[in-house]
């Protein structure tokens, strides 16, 4: 059993999120209580081919272990080669295999959730993931199925438990749902009441009150968060304080909320790719969108965040915010 499931522990997740997840981002999860992380996704042909791009997205600290590095693609022998490659030059606490994405460009080399249409492949793959990495736990990430006509995840959990995964994430929803709709929580409960691997479920979970529910509806070993954290990475200092003492904690000022997200820009602009390729923030706006979704009076800046170009631009927004509030507060 991976260390993180055993005695009773139930490990928190990150949620692998290509274009946000990033180091530093998954640095401050860290620090909130996250147990558990995985990198963004990176296709596994590219990675034995070398691009520095991917190899920086699949970099992480020490302090973020136990740490997974994310791999698709669907050639048995090209996942198993950047598998090796991976365990030789980072020695992740294991490499977790995606059949979940539901973007176009991977359904079309058949890879991500593509595959939960082949179960078979998946499970071809999967071994020779495993088998590549015999000093490294393999686990593997789907979605429930293809779409609501072929549900699957139970058959792909034998499947995958077969092949040697050691744990296996289930985001409740089919590729044809892509993020809309609920997540399909009985489906997941049946899978883990089935496995003999730890289940982690994954689907719009947002607060403490939602980890409790599905600790007692379902047999889960643990659980995974997404977009939730990424407007609010505080999510599991909330749930952990919850968990252990009935009530959430206060949340952090806006003016701490600011101060976080600028710390974040420095950091990552200071990273080694990143400061090679971009010279100003246009390509971080996503990254504020997301940051501040959850403020009060969030809407109200997005428009100043889409013009945001240097790190001085990001300090007026953030300035102006914190001044509105206090300005709407005191003539209350
Ligand atoms: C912007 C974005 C990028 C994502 N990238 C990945 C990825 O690289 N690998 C992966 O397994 N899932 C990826 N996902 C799916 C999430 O890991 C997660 O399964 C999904 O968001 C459902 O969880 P949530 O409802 O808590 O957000 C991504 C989701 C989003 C919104």
């Amino acid at each position: 059993m991976l260390p993180w499931f055993q005695d009773g522990k139930f490990p928190l997740y990150l949620a692998p999120m290509a274009r946000f997840t990033d180091i530093i981002f998954r640095e401050f999860c860290k620090e909130q209580g996250a147990d558990v992380m995985v990198t963004e996704f990176v296709q596994a042909d590219a990675l034995t081919r070398d691009d520095p791009k991917l190899w920086e997205t699949v970099d992480f600290t020490v302090a973020q272990r136990p740490m997974g590095v994310q791999i698709f693609g669907s050639n048995p022998d090209s996942m198993a080669a950047a598998a090796r490659m991976l365990v030789d030059r980072l020695q992740p606490d294991f490499i977790d295999i995606n059949f979940g994405c539901p973007a176009d460009r991977v359904i079309c080399m058949d890879a991500g959730s593509s595959m939960l249409r082949n179960p078979k492949k998946l499970g071809m793959v999967t071994g020779a993931v495993v088998r590549a990495v015999p000093d490294t736990p393999v686990t593997v990430k789907i979605r429930t199925g293809w779409d609501d006509d072929s549900i699957v995840a139970k058959e792909v959990g034998h499947i995958v438990e077969c092949e040697g995964a050691q744990a296996l994430a289930i985001h409740g929803r089919t590729k044809v749902q892509g993020y809309r709709g609920d997540a399909n929580w009985p489906v997941i409960a049946e899978v883990a009441e089935e496995l003999t691997i730890p289940v982690v479920g994954n689907g719009n979970i947002s607060s403490a009150e939602d980890v409790i529910r599905i600790q007692q509806q379902t047999n889960c070993s643990g659980l995974m968060i997404g977009r939730a954290a990424l407007g609010y990475p505080w999510i599991f200092r909330d749930i952990k304080h919850y968990l252990k003492y009935g009530v959430v904690p206060e949340p952090p000022s806006i003016a701490e909320r600011w101060e976080t997200i600028i710390d974040y820009t420095r950091k990552i602009m200071a990273r080694p790719y990143r400061e090679q390729r971009h010279s100003d923030l246009r390509w971080m706006r996503p990254k504020f969108i997301a940051l501040t979704k959850g403020m009060e009076g969030s809407r109200r800046i997005r428009g100043s965040l889409g013009q945001v170009n240097q790190i001085e631009d990001l300090e007026r927004v953030a300035q102006l915010h914190i001044a509105r509030l206090a300005q709407s507060e005191s003539s209350r």
